[in-house]
């Protein structure tokens, strides 16, 4: 039996048809954050960007496809929340800035309930965060990739109409095969990477500034240039960020300008729909 692309990229098996959208979401561009491991700062680098955009103006929302592992809602002030619904619909949380959210952890009863689904209840999960939530117009729809590049990674990418992809690592990984491993994927599934994320680089020395490389030299720039991927970014260890982060206020806290060539890069995403302002 022949085979599509992406077909061939899960092993051979039929791929599924991409999730619908609904009428009420106008999803202009989705990126997803990936990881090739959990741990890495995947989530604070896709509540970092979705900041920065909303804060040029656009219209963002956050799809948590960390079905089992969301830190989303926490980050955005709404860990005590609950997501509504609006007929078959589900509405996405909004944020103080107008982000919008929807999370496996908006569902629960308390935010602290382990999520204890199976594969297919998971991708049944992102099919509703996709094609049963109100959305509504969005510049960009940022996802939150499940850690890795197994099976759930695989269900958003042949169903979400992902028009690049952001990839986020930690000094430690780029020793080893675990950025190889986005990146194939990535390959496989013919999305764009938009670059690399370095989280966790170095600490900055509170008295002189100066940056300490506390994991060794930076091997981002050998890495980036093995797989021919653009840097973007290099993120400090930042005590005050993983606090802002727990105690939900990441949009007040976020010091101005963190991520400004993945934010550029974001924006530099055509939208799906011809849309000419870049800017949004
Ligand atoms: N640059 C940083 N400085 C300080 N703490 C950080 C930084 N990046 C991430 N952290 C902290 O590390 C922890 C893991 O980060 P995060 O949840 O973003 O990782 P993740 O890759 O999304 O994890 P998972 O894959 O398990 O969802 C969090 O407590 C976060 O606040």
């Amino acid at each position: 039996m022949a085979t599509c692309e992406h077909a061939a990229a899960a092993g051979g098996q039929t791929a599924p048809m991409q999730f619908e959208e609904n009428n009420l979401s106008e999803v202009k561009r989705v990126i997803a954050v990936l990881s090739g491991k959990g741990g890495v700062g995947k989530s604070l680098v896709t509540g970092s960007l979705a900041v920065e955009l909303a804060r040029g103006g656009a219209k963002v929302g956050i799809l948590d496809a960390d079905i089992t592992g969301p830190s989303i809602p926490r980050m955005f002030g709404m860990g005590d929340r609950r997501a509504h619904g609006l007929g078959k619909l589900l509405l996405p949380e909004i944020s103080a800035t107008g982000i919008k959210v929807m999370s496996s952890n908006l569902l629960l009863q308390n935010e602290t309930d382990p999520v204890l689904w199976r594969g297919p209840i998971i991708a049944g999960a992102i099919k509703q965060f996709w094609s049963d939530t109100s959305w509504g117009p969005l510049d960009y729809l940022l996802v939150d990739m499940p850690p890795g590049t197994g099976d759930v990674a695989l269900t958003v990418f042949q169903s979400l109409p992902v028009d690049g992809i952001v990839v986020v690592t930690s000094p430690q990984d780029l020793v080893s095969m675990i950025v190889a491993k986005a990146v194939n994927m990535a390959d496989k599934m013919n999305v764009p990477i938009l670059g690399i994320v370095e989280n966790m680089s170095y600490v900055q020395c509170p008295d002189c500034g100066r940056a300490i490389e506390i994991f060794g030299e930076s091997k981002l720039d050998q890495v980036a240039e093995t797989y021919n991927l653009k840097v973007l970014d290099r993120l400090p260890i930042d005590p005050a960020l993983a606090a802002a982060c727990d105690a939900g206020t990441i949009e007040a806290d976020l010091p101005a300008g963190t991520l400004p060539l993945t934010l550029a890069a974001a924006r530099a995403v055509e939208a799906h729909e011809g849309d000419e302002d870049k800017q949004a």
